[in-house]
């Protein structure tokens, strides 16, 4: 029975409403909740609304190149793909949707711990992919992210089968020592339907259990500086540490050698209350100043002014939860290139507005906090 009518999706929030229409309760409850009173949750997307643009003008904006480099790879734009955990429940393509779109965007992908495709199906997908040689030179890039698990034995047979498979590197989520309450999660028992499984593992109980529960079995709470130093210790591959919010923490991640930071508040599932992402951009930033970390961000990005605004801040890269689920919801791999494209034109169209032609010409002067003009400041 569908609940509203659908519309032609033209904008992020389009598909997220189609998603509202076509989805299973349970699981548009797991996707669309945050914990709690779910005030982070409404504060990441507020938080750009309170943010305002200043735009160049007279600045030959005819070509917009939206290139850049993750890590030293070649991508074709800043918008990237966050992971998020079982993708199959918003479409049985699933995670294989989400690489072929990625892939054929030549975005950056970040498959999660808990998908319900293997990691090494998820990769294979995005190869299938017909090869496009433009002249750009950017190419599909995978990333993993990875849980610290109990059972390091795990953890660390899970590294190698991401290493083998060509991931280019590990994102490790460290907000998430035990789920956040999400009320409606709470409500449903949500647990993982029957005919699916969390891909990368043979864990039977994940079927059993509330999700809550399966997490507490299996992620260790104990994790801590010295653990992300042991996987420095036994990988090659890059290290990404995702739910950073302070400077101090900033400043930690930087002292232990991780690669890259993702500003993250678990779209606001975990801790309720923490600051909106684009809010701790910049003491994240001014702490890590220097030191050769590149920061990206995550959390209520849903329009292509919310990208220019991060990058303007001097986030080096967005990322994009929920959008990608109501794409894929909306109609599997299309719909992940329907959610990414219509991103991705808003952002050039961004770009070209404020005076931009390439990433490097957005700078911190194009974007300020507050209403107030700056001559009253
Ligand atoms: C349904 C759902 C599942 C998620 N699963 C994971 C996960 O498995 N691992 C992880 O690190 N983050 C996970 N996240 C968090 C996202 O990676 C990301 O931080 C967040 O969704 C960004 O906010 P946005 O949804 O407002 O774009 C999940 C988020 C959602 C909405
Ligand atoms: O639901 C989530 O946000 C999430 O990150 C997660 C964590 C563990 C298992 C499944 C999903």
């Amino acid at each position: 029975m569908s609940r509203l009518p659908q519309l032609v999706p033209i904008s992020i929030a389009d598909l997220e409403h189609n998603a509202h229409t076509t989805l299973a309760i349970n699981a548009l409850d797991y996707y669309r909740s945050g914990a709690n009173d779910m005030q982070t949750l409404k504060d990441n997307q507020d938080a750009y609304s309170r943010l305002r643009l200043r735009p160049r003008i007279l600045r030959d904006v005819s070509k917009v190149d939206t290139t850049t480099t993750l890590l030293g790879h070649k991508v074709s734009s800043p918008i990237c793909i966050a992971p998020t955990a079982m993708q199959r429940l918003a479409n049985d393509a699933g995670e294989k949707a989400t690489a072929r779109a990625a892939a054929k965007a030549k975005k950056c992908m970040i498959l999660s711990s808990w998908s319900t495709t293997s990691a090494e199906d998820t990769i294979e997908a995005g190869r299938e992919v017909p090869w496009d040689q433009s002249a750009s030179g950017a190419l599909p890039l995978f990333w993993f992210q990875l849980y610290v698990y109990k059972d390091r034995v795990v953890t660390e047979q899970l590294i190698r089968r991401v290493e083998k498979a060509g991931y280019k590197a590990l994102v490790i989520t460290v907000d998430t020592p035990f789920l956040g309450r999400r009320l409606a999660d709470v409500r449903n028992v949500f647990k993982l339907p029957g005919h699916m499984s969390m891909a990368n593992f043979e864990h039977k109980d994940s079927k059993e259990s509330s999700l809550a529960a399966y997490v507490v079995s299996q992620i260790d709470p104990t994790l801590n500086w010295s653990d992300i130093a042991w996987v420095r210790s036994i990988t090659k591959l890059p290290v990404v540490v995702k739910g950073v919010l302070t400077a101090e923490d900033a400043k930690l991640a930087a002292d232990t050698g991780v690669e890259a930071i993702l500003v993250s508040n678990h779209g606001g599932r975990q801790l309720d209350g923490v600051l909106a992402t684009i809010d701790a951009l910049p003491e994240v930033l001014e702490a890590v100043k220097g030191r050769g970390v590149e920061v990206y961000i995550d959390g209520g990005v849903r329009k292509g002014t919310d990208v220019l605004k991060a990058l303007a801040l001097g986030a080096k890269a967005v990322f994009l939860g929920r959008p990608i689920l109501w794409g894929l919801a909306h109609d599997g791999e299309e719909g992940v290139s329907l959610a990414l494209n219509l991103i991705q034109q808003e952002f050039e169209l961004a770009m070209a507005l404020a005076g931009c032609c390439k990433i490097e010409d957005i700078n911190r002067d194009h974007v300020q906090h507050g209403t107030t003009a700056r001559s009253k400041l």
